[in-house]
């Protein structure tokens, strides 16, 4: 059985998630339960920011059909298979293909059926390698250069799993500034994540620039010259703008500009890498990419310098598995997005897993956490001095607490109901 649930938070009223295209987000995730016979529940979910969660919604019930009935072994002997019944349906394809609405349903699904094959055993670097999509990416990667890395990598995996155990892996945050803060709230935020151990801070920038050197200066006068700081416009400028406004902002110091334009502009996020580059200033971008392909595309055209792979914007762990692989191919470090609602719970399973089994490596990498609704889950994120603590309990980490979901579904759901 497969249940899926509308259920959003009113971020929007105190401007959490704010930036320059998202003016007033409400944090919201079609939230998705699959029950087995044998009474196994899987969890999953993608994100989204509030109006259009119920089209998601209705994705997530056409694709149903094609899971229900199916065991979840029937699925996993032949995840690769399974992973192009969905995208690939032959009449369902058309409103994608893998890319938009349908994909983020497709996530939600299958975030839903890894949670529930996680519960279960172990998986080798050919079973995962078997759980890949490889259609269109074979020119960048094909899949014996895939096993290669992974079997590579498990040299030195359990010091690497000791190391993840013990200091955990590292974090920057997104919470103290959020484009409808007020700097004083910023200033705020600011002081107490430093004194909680924070040295990484991202800033939304791009709707005004006197504005925006303000805050960056502000930022960076309170966080000192060697902590780092990241700047995100959200796809704000067109690709001259982009230059020029970042530019302006380079004496601030900033390690990345993160969506500088288009999320589909492959050739302009590497016009404007060339023209960062000597200001040291590298572009990132993912959170809106919607598919393997695209990343592939990226990379080989060095349009971007951090990959930040998304664990519901992408066909779940599958393709971002074919992302991580290929990130390491072109040698390009990833940080995730997350934030959202649960994609610190998600994102921090792919990033520990990319460290312990992929890249072995730290350098310039990072994961983003923010600080807003992880009180919902069942097993939130645990973040000591700044780093994300490996997860104990079994599964994916999405699954939320039914009360959570009881109280928020929209419009029924207790909180919208007072907010009518
Ligand atoms: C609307 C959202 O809060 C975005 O602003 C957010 O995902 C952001 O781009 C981020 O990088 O965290
Ligand atoms: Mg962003």
């Amino acid at each position: 059985m497969l249940t899926v649930s509308d259920v959003r938070f009113p971020t929007s009223l105190e401007q959490h998630g704010s930036d320059a295209m998202h003016t007033d987000p409400d944090y919201s995730v079609a939230y998705v339960v699959i029950e087995t016979d044998q009474g196994m529940h899987g969890y999953g979910l993608t994100f989204t920011v509030g109006r259009g969660t119920e089209i998601v919604v209705c994705a997530v019930e056409a694709l149903s059909a094609l899971v229900v009935g199916k065991s979840l072994e029937e699925i996993v002997s032949d995840f690769r298979g399974f992973y192009r019944l969905l995208t690939s349906d032959g009449q369902m394809r058309w409103i994608g293909p893998e890319k938009g609405v349908i994909q983020l349903a497709t996530a939600a699904v299958l975030n839903a059926v890894w949670d529930l094959w996680a519960r279960s055993e172990g998986k080798d670097p050919r079973k995962l390698i078997s759980c890949i999509d490889f259609r269109y990416i074979t020119d960048a990667l094909t899949e014996q250069e895939a096993l290669d890395i992974l079997v590579k990598a498990q040299t030195g995996k359990q010091q690497r799993v000791d190391q993840m155990l013990k200091e955990g892996y590292p974090a920057y945050t997104t919470s103290c500034a959020w484009l409808g803060y007020s700097d004083q709230l910023l200033k705020q935020l600011c002081t107490d994540a430093l004194n909680d151990g924070w040295t990484k801070f991202k800033v939304k920038v791009g709707a005004d620039l006197e504005d925006d050197i303000r805050r960056c200066s502000l930022i960076r006068q309170m966080i000192g010259p060697h902590n780092t700081l990241m700047i995100d416009a959200n796809q704000r400028w067109d690709v001259g703008e982009a230059i020029t406004w970042v530019t302006r902002l380079a004496e601030y110091k900033p390690l990345w500009i993160e969506e500088p334009t288009s999320p589909d502009d492959i050739l302009g996020h590497a016009a404007i890498s060339k023209a960062l580059a000597p200001l040291g200033i590298g572009v990132a971008t993912g959170e809106q990419c919607h598919n393997r392909v695209m990343f592939k595309q990226f990379l080989q055209a060095s349009a971007l310098q951090f990959v930040q792979i998304d664990s519901c914007r992408l066909g779940s762990v599958n393709e971002n598995l074919a992302v991580l692989l290929m990130a390491h191919k072109f040698k390009v470090p990833v940080c995730p997005h997350a934030g959202g609602v649960g994609l610190c719970e998600l994102v921090q399973h792919l990033i520990l897993f990319d460290y312990i089994s992929v890249s072995a490596s730290l350098d310039n990498r990072m994961c983003e956490f923010v600080d807003h609704l992880h009180q919902h889950f069942r097993s939130p994120v645990v973040i000591q001095n700044a780093h994300y603590m490996p997860p104990k309990d079994p599964g994916y980490s999405c699954e939320m607490l039914e009360s959570s979901v009881q109280t928020h579904q929209y419009p029924q759901g207790q909180v919208w109901k007072n907010l009518q």
